[in-house]
């Protein structure tokens, strides 16, 4: 059996975050791959800002230099809400030779009581919780605690520092940072 991990997100714009849990969960649990998977529509916040070909097109450039980590675009193939429920039934259909785990961050740990059919979920897939500062990395639900650094960023910040000018280059990876400013993505408010 291969042993991936899913890094399901909106990605908007993907960022230094997501690359150390994805890395750090990769190597304590010693997977195959890791495969990045963008939301289509977030079941549980606003709409991305930028389009998913865009958020796509910059998890490519994210991961590039990465053997290891992939991009799968199921969640752009299907409309409506992004459910993980769905997205991890039609994976184990695809590939009844795969074990899958789903890393989130503690801010979805947080919030795994509220998510889609969670009780269903929990049984069909393994979690990986890694922490995040702010948040409470404990569950009542089955969860692998992967140790990590813990970086306190994310989308929301960067797409802040843009839209007030502040310098964002050493927050995401380089290409990622280039086709932001090359593409003026989350300059205007
Ligand atoms: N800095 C971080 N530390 C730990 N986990 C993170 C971090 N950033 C993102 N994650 C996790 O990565 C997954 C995808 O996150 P997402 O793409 O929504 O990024 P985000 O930074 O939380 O976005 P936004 O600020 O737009 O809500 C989620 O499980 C989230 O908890
Ligand atoms: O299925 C759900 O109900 C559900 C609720 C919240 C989050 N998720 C998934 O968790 C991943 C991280 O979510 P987000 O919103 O932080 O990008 C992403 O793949 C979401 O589809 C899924």
């Amino acid at each position: 059996m291969k042993r991936i991990g899913i890094l399901g997100g909106t990605f908007d714009p993907p960022h230094i975050g997501h690359l150390v849990i994805a890395d750090d969960v990769y190597h304590a649990l010693n997977l195959d791959e890791i495969w990045f998977i963008p939301s289509q529509v977030p079941p549980h916040k606003q709409a991305a800002r930028v389009s998913a070909a865009e958020r796509l097109s910059m998890i490519e450039a994210a991961i590039q230099d990465t053997s290891y980590f992939k991009v799968n675009p199921i969640e752009l193939e299907r409309s409506g809400k992004s459910y993980t429920i769905d997205t991890i039934d039609v994976l184990k259909a695809m590939h009844p030779d795969i074990t899958f785990y789903f890393i989130i961050g503690a801010d979805m740990v947080e919030y795994l009581p509220h998510w889609h059919q969670i009780d269903q979920l929990v049984k069909s897939v393994q979690f990986v919780g890694v922490k995040r500062p702010e948040y409470q990395l404990q569950s009542t639900y089955p969860l692998i605690f992967v140790e990590s650094v813990g970086i306190d960023l994310s989308s929301t910040i960067i797409r802040e520092r843009i839209r007030d000018d502040k310098p964002i280059r050493y927050l995401l990876p380089t290409p990622v940072y280039q086709r932001i400013k090359e593409r003026q993505l989350y300059e205007k408010t």
